[in-house]
């Protein structure tokens, strides 16, 4: 069953179109790789899955539920990472984990097994009492991932999540990322410009200038547009467009 779908989603900032009728749907319990360059209209679309802002045109399916008519009742099934961290640098990874565990109402008596589960499935308990300040950052990256899951949701966003990591940390929080898909049947949305982080048989949307380009699996874009990598699809595909255009 598919748990995200984005139908006929059109959004503008005043004059400026940033999605034009966009419509795919995320699979259930994978790594879904949401791919543009810069200004493709990622964050506007992450911004819209969480409400951040209001749709203007169309609908997002959560679960099934419509974000438009039941919109806490959507939300209640995700979990969001946004591109800049929101962290207190200042408190420890479980500080940071009980405050925002306490602004959305939950006692300490009920956060407290979902602290040390999150914890435990992120492979953070033995930091739990460092400041974040003196984490790397592929740990506080972690700690984000820890923080948006303690509601249990699950599908959890992921905006730009490698950004300002080194190689080695990049690859270590995809594969981790990975194997919570596996083993925790959670549905990842990785949106990403970055190419090598899309395994070959990833779903992926491809998108550009706030249009849809592709909606596949990464090896059924490379093969359809003949190309010997996801790259040089992407080169094509973005070439084609500009020439359309
Ligand atoms: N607050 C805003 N006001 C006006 N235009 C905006 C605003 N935010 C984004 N845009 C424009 O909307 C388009 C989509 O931007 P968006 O940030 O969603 O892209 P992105 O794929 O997330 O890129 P990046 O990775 O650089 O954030 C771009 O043309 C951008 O300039």
């Amino acid at each position: 069953m598919s748990t995200l779908q984005v139908e006929q989603v059109s959004f503008s900032y005043g004059d400026k179109l940033a999605l034009q009728q966009v419509s795919f749907d995320m699979q259930s319990g994978r790594l879904n790789a949401l791919l543009g360059p810069n200004g493709a209209g990622k964050s506007t679309l992450m911004a819209l899955f969480s409400r951040l802002y209001r749709l203007q045109q169309g609908d997002i399916r959560i679960g099934g539920v419509s974000l438009r008519q039941q919109p806490r009742q959507a939300l209640r099934r995700l979990g969001v990472v946004f591109q800049q961290s929101t962290l207190d640098m200042d408190l420890s990874v479980h500080q940071n984990l009980a405050y925002h565990a306490a602004l959305h109402g939950l006692s300490s008596r009920a956060a407290a097994p979902r602290i040390e589960q999150e914890l435990a499935r992120q492979s953070l308990l033995e930091h739990q009492h460092q400041r974040v300040r003196q984490l790397n950052g592929g740990h506080r990256r972690r700690v984000e991932i820890a923080r948006a899951l303690l509601h249990q949701p699950d599908i959890l966003l992921l905006d730009e999540a490698s950004a300002g990591l080194d190689p080695a940390s990049r690859l270590a929080l995809n594969q981790h990322v990975r194997t919570l898909c596996r083993e925790c049947q959670l549905t990842v949305v990785w949106a990403t410009h970055l190419m090598d982080e899309i395994a070959m048989d990833d779903p992926v949307v491809v998108l550009h200038r706030g249009r849809i380009l592709a909606a596949d699996s990464s090896a059924s874009i490379v093969a359809r547009t003949g190309q010997p990598s996801l790259s040089e699809a992407f080169r094509q595909m973005t070439q084609d467009e500009g020439v359309a255009a």
